[in-house]
């Protein structure tokens, strides 16, 4: 699992490591870890062209010290100067190792060192940096991404915020970056994750400093620890059983998708509540799952001793009769994920009875918007939204007191008083119309199988990524793909249990 934390907890616990080392004695850590990849990513050391751009903080100090090992084993390095100063005594360390340094102009657009070089640093801005990109900065972030050379951050990529992943105008984007004592989350987080690139961690003897982290990204191992697996003694009830209220006339679609999303996560039986037109299509193609053919507004099946848990909404409307199936589900004591139509119906003044219920349960609940249903749940903007997805997501998980997973190009979750998690996998390819369906019924799978709401989120959401990547080897997929790769992701993910 990695750790992240955010800027100011770095910094309390830099300062209280500094005073027990000796000056400078962090610096010097950070650039040799910086130095070290460097050395990876250069096809050989000595004789190559290395340029470092340089802003007037430590961040900058930090490349012209690596910059100072590259050089003594002889690579050819050149500082281009952002301001008017910058870190001297890393500048003098450079000079001394035979590197050059050289002031870039406001207003040049030239960087023609960048084009010939066959690598660049960045040490424009890392943690101090505020707001979007200044010049002459911007300008040498553009160069330098554009430049068809490889690129490595200092600490992070200049004009990605640290803290929220957010980029404002013109930011670097480095194939990777180098982060010092802790992960940064904004290395986790769309937009900022996908200008990151690779992200190596260089230990600068931060740990012991550092309290639990503020967001955490789980890796395969993480998610298979946590994966049920079926014993010798499982049944299919006690395997789980999922009451999935999905689907309607219009959109039968949904109601397939979800289900097969659940019944390919592994599940011990769907009881699917709907019309009869829908139950056909349905078990149509699931026989294994059981409609209830009874009013499919009745909650008679949804005691806690019949279903492990319940997904409510894709597909499902928002009529009048849609809303009295989810208080229906809200009043009751069984997990429940509510996902698209079940999101609108909570939206809004219309929506605060039922909001006002769901802030009161005390059993698992999961909402999983995407960014619209977010805004639209938090009367926020939806570019702010996308922006921020971490501080949007906490909003929403504190205001309607249970876990939000958000949907979107970095999934993320959120849970009152727990770190927040980024989901590494996913690809762009899961834009695609009934995909949240499928998740919606892998996550509430996991709901099913006892996993707390957080976790079956994570392990969700994990999954779901994995799945587009398995599905057709990267080319185009449909939502029906997914179900097909599921089950891969799953096993996938059991063959990397820890041992
Ligand atoms: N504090 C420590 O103990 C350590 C810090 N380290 C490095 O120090 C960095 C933090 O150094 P600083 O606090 O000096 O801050 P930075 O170097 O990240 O940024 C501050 C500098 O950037 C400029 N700046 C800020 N926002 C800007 C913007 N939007 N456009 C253009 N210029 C902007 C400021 O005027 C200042 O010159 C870390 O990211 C890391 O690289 C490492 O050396 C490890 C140890
Ligand atoms: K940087």
């Amino acid at each position: 699992m990695f750790s992240a934390h955010t800027v100011s907890v770095v910094r309390e616990a830099e300062y209280a490591l500094m005073a027990r080392v000796p000056d400078g004695a962090l610096m010097r850590r950070a650039a040799a870890g910086l130095a070290a990849e460097c050395v990876r990513l250069l096809p050989r050391v000595y004789g190559s062209r290395v340029v470092l751009l340089v802003g007037g903080g430590d961040n900058g100090g930090d490349a012209l010290y690596a910059g100072a090992l590259l050089a003594a084993r002889g690579a050819a390095v050149r500082a281009l100067l952002a301001g008017g100063s910058a870190h001297e005594g890393g500048v003098g360390a450079l000079r001394s190792a035979g590197g050059r340094v050289r002031k870039f102009a406001d207003g040049e657009a030239d960087g023609a060192e960048m084009f010939d070089a066959d690598l660049i640093v960045d040490g424009l801005v890392g943690i101090g940096g505020r707001g979007g990109l200044r010049e002459p900065h911007a300008a040498l972030a553009v160069l330098a991404s554009n430049a068809p050379v490889p690129v490595v951050a200092v600490d992070v990529p200049s004009g990605v915020d640290a803290d929220t992943g957010e980029v404002v105008g013109a930011a670097v984007r480095a194939d990777a970056t180098v982060t010092f004592g802790t992960h940064k989350p904004g290395l986790f987080v769309d937009p900022g994750a996908e200008r990151a690139g690779r992200v190596r961690l260089a230990d600068i003897g931060l740990g012991p400093e550092l309290p639990g982290p503020g967001l955490v990204c789980p890796q395969a191992v993480d998610i298979a620890s946590l994966l049920p697996t079926p014993g010798a003694e499982s049944d299919k009830y006690r395997r789980g059983v999922l009451a999935v209220r999905a689907g309607s006339d219009p959109y039968r679609g949904a109601a397939v998708l979800c289900v097969g999303g659940a019944l390919r996560t592994g599940v011990g039986m769907v009881r699917f509540g709907g019309g009869k037109g829908v139950a056909d299509q349905v078990i149509g193609r699931w026989p294994e799952a059981v409609a209830d053919f009874r009013d499919p507004q009745s909650s008679t099946d949804l005691s806690p001793g019949r279903v492990a848990a319940a997904v409510i909404g894709p597909g499902r409307g928002t009529h009048p009769a849609n809303a009295d199936e989810l208080r229906a589900l809200l009043d009751s004591d069984v997990p429940v994920l509510v996902d698209a139509d079940g999101l609108t119906l909570l939206t809004g003044d219309g929506g605060g009875p039922l909001a006002g219920l769901l802030r009161e349960r005390t059993a698992h609940t999961l909402l999983t918007p995407h960014a619209g249903e977010l805004a639209r749940l938090l009367d926020a903007d939806r570019a702010d939204v996308e922006a921020r997805r971490l501080e949007h997501a906490a909003r929403a998980a504190d205001r309607f007191r249970c876990t939000v997973l958000l949907k979107g190009s970095t999934t993320v979750v959120a849970h009152p008083g727990a770190p927040a998690v980024a989901n590494p996998t996913g690809t762009p390819l899961l834009a695609t119309a009934g995909s949240g369906d499928v998740l919606a019924g892998s996550v509430g799978a996991l709901l099913a199988s006892g996993l707390p709401a957080r976790e079956a989120a994570m392990c969700g959401a994990y999954l779901h990524g994995r799945a587009a990547s398995l599905a057709r080897g990267g080319a185009p997929i449909s939502a029906s793909d997914l179900l097909d790769a599921l089950p891969l992701a799953v096993a996938e993910l059991s063959r990397s249990r820890r041992v």
